[in-house]
């Protein structure tokens, strides 16, 4: 994909991803790595829906701002997973609300928040450790996820919400969705007692 198609890319699953409610406001930032290592990111205080391709903001591995308007403040922490896992090729990061919610609540497994209860999270995922609560921009949370990211494909921002990779835009954004549907099934389920999945179906779809 050369960089005008990432730019389109960018537009088009940020404007999918508003219009169906997975982004309000000017929450959340994706990004992309281009061909020759640079990144691609949405400006900071963008709203999703209306992004605009010759505007993106391209960022220098390094961090230098290059062109389009004033990056994401979250960068920093884009920049950590990129440079910690050469395998990502795009980082999504919504405040969508499922995830959110899990986010809050008391007690989550941090090496993993969501006990595996159907295939897809497994298949797809994986394990999704948990993040400690920093204000948003803290550089805190890049170095942790500096350190999480070459063995996991998401995480979740305690208090805040998901941030997901995935070889491209595409498959980090379908990721992201199918998380979001997935803490969606753990508030619908509520108390109800669930039948995880066991460890033998589990290793099953990781094989
Ligand atoms: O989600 C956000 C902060 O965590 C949005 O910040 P930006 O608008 O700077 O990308
Ligand atoms: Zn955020």
């Amino acid at each position: 994909m050369n960089e005008q198609q990432a730019r389109e890319e960018m537009v088009r699953l940020g404007a999918s991803f508003f219009q169906r409610g997975y982004a309000t406001g000017s929450a959340g930032n994706l990004s992309m790595r281009l061909e020759d290592g640079t990144l691609l990111a949405t400006p900071t205080g963008s709203c999703l829906g209306e992004l605009v391709a010759e505007r993106l903001s391209k960022v220098t591995p390094e961090g230098e701002w290059i062109g389009g308007d004033k990056p994401s403040k979250e960068i920093s922490f884009h920049r950590a997973i990129y440079q910690n896992n050469p395998e990502c090729g795009a980082i999504v990061h919504l405040h969508c609300l499922y995830l959110t919610a899990l986010s809050c609540l008391e007690g989550l497994d941090s090496k993993n928040c969501i006990r595996p209860f159907t295939p897809y999270v497994v298949m797809r995922v994986g394990d999704v450790p948990v993040v400690p609560y920093y204000r948003p921009g803290d550089p805190r949370l890049g170095e942790d996820l500096a350190k999480l990211a070459p063995n996991y494909r998401a995480f979740l921002l305690a208090n805040h919400g998901p941030v997901v990779v995935g070889k491209t835009l595409r498959e980090a954004a379908d990721n992201t969705e199918e998380l979001e549907e997935t803490a969606r099934l753990i508030f619908t389920l509520g108390d109800r007692p669930i039948r995880y999945l066991t460890d033998d179906e589990v290793a099953e779809l990781r094989s």
